[in-house]
This record gives structure tokens, sequence and C-alpha cells, in this order.
């Protein structure tokens, strides 16, 4: 039986990102990246300090707690990280899924390719911009997108922006891959503001920027541009 590091298992809440954001979904977190983002809102994930919390279990001990946290009231998961893609057996947990007709998302920076990729409902790829200080691999990133395009799998593509040069990035990205459904999400420069209303405010502010420059820009007109739902809802809190 493989075991895999887990940090949060919680829910029912709803997906506060992206293509499926609204959805009621539990949220599986597992431990460890190959990024380091500067503005990583999940530091605890890789930086050391939740280290003692990490759990290690099989797919099995995750469907139990799952099912403990969420008794009948889902019917859709969303693995979260850290980046998820360095589990290469992570495709166990699917197949009970599958068994108990759940549907899956998973969110992932497009740094790793799992063939388990196959088997998400609603897989989101977020290529990190240079605010983050991470740079991408567009040769890794070409390869990934291809072959989810190829499998006429239901995926979309996540650029966070903080900046002008962000929004350069995410055109280049957009451009680059124009078939795939394309979001613009804020970043949220405050993840230790413990200030929800002071937090929300510069947020709706940031949020209505990026409207204006993506509605002055004649290149990005097959857009979609979301904050972060549950950033607004429930500020820096984790587990929702
Ligand atoms: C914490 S990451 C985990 C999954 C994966 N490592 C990734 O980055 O896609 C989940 C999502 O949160 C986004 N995110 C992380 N920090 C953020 C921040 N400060 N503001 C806005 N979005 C953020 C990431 O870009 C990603 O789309
Ligand atoms: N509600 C809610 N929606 C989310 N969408 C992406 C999340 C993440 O941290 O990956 C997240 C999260 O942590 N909570
Ligand atoms: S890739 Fe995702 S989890 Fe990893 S550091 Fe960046 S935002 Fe955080
Ligand atoms: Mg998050």
């Amino acid at each position: 039986m493989n075991k895999f590091p887990i940090l949060e298992i919680f829910g029912p809440t709803i997906q506060g990102e992206g293509m499926v954001v609204g959805r009621k979904t539990m949220f599986v977190r597992t431990a460890g990246c190959d990024y380091s983002c500067s503005w990583c809102d999940s530091a605890f994930t890789w930086d050391g300090s939740a280290k003692d919390d990490i759990r290690l279990l099989t797919a099995e001990e995750i469907w139990n707690e799952l099912s403990e946290t969420g008794g009948k009231r889902f019917s859709h998961v969303t693995i979260s990280g850290g980046n998820p893609a360095l589990l290469s057996s992570l495709g166990e947990l699917l197949d009970i899924f599958k068994e108990k007709g759940i549907e899956s998302a998973l969110e992932t920076q497009g740094s790793r390719w799992q063939d388990w990729f196959y088997d998400i409902d609603d897989l989101t790829i977020s290529p990190k911009p240079p605010s983050s200080n991470m740079v991408t691999d567009f040769k890794k990133l070409d390869e990934i997108i291809k072959k989810l395009i190829d499998n006429e799998s239901s995926f979309s593509l996540k650029v966070v922006v903080f900046n002008d040069e962000d929004m350069q990035y995410a055109k280049k990205v957009h451009k680059r891959y124009p078939s795939v459904p394309f979001y613009i999400q804020t970043g949220n420069p405050q993840t230790t503001e413990e200030n929800t209303t002071k937090l929300v405010s510069d947020l709706l502010n940031d949020f209505e920027k990026l409207i204006d420059k993506v509605s002055k820009d004649d290149e990005l007109n097959n857009v979609r541009v979301l904050p972060q739902l549950h950033t607004l809802v429930w500020g820096n809190k984790r587990g929702v």
C-alpha cells in the first residue's frame, strides 16, 4: 500500500478558484512542492513550518477521513497542495473516487506530468508568473498541454496576476495555448493579514483594477477574470 503525505482534509466547502468556482467540494491537501513561489498562500506545505502535521496515509485512509468529515454531503473532491503531481501513485485515490461515484479536481502548476491526470474531471494547470520568482519550463508545459488536449480532458489554465509583468506573462501563456479555457486570478499579496475586512477591501480593489486592465486589452477577449472567492469570504483562514 502506497502512503501519501497529507496536510489537510477538509470540507464540504466551495471551490473558491477557477473553472469550477462555487462547486461544493471537499479538499485534500498534499505536502511537498517542487516550487517555492514568493507569494504562496500555502507555504506551510513546503517550508517546514507544518512538518509535524504531515500524516502518511493510504488512499483508503484518505477516503475514510473524507467520508468521516463530509458524510454524505459531498460528491466532489479537489486535490491540491503543495504539488500533488509529485505523487506518482495518487491514481489509487482516483480509483476509489470512481468506485464511489465521486468527481475530482486537481490544482497543479504544470511542472510535472502523471498519467492519472487522465482520471481527473476538472484539471487546473496554473503556471507561475515572474512575481513568483519561479521560471516556467515551457517545453514541459507544452508536453502536458498536448497530452490533455489529445485526450480531450476537461482542463483550464489559471494564471495569478500581481503586476504588469505578470499580465504580460499571462498573455504569453494564453497566446501559446489559445484553445485552452483561460482564467486570470487576483493575487493575494497579504497572506498573513488577519484583519479580514481590510484584506477583502484591498482584494476587491485589486480585482477591479484587474478587470479594468483586461477590459482595455484587445488580446484578452476570450478570458475569465476571477478573485479567490474563499479569501473574500474567509480571509486567510486555513481549512476552508
Ligand atoms: C496553493 S496552490 C497548490 C497547487 C499547485 N502547487 C499550484 O500552484 O497550482 C493552489 C492555487 O493557489 C494559487 N495561489 C497561491 N498563492 C496565491 C496567492 N497569494 N494569491 C492568489 N493565488 C494564489 C496558486 O497559483 C494555485 O493556482
Ligand atoms: N475554498 C477553497 N478553494 C480553493 N481553491 C483552491 C484552493 C487551494 O488552496 O488550492 C482552495 C482552498 O484552499 N479553499
Ligand atoms: S507551486 Fe503552488 S504550492 Fe508550490 S509554491 Fe507555488 S503556489 Fe505554492
Ligand atoms: Mg489556497
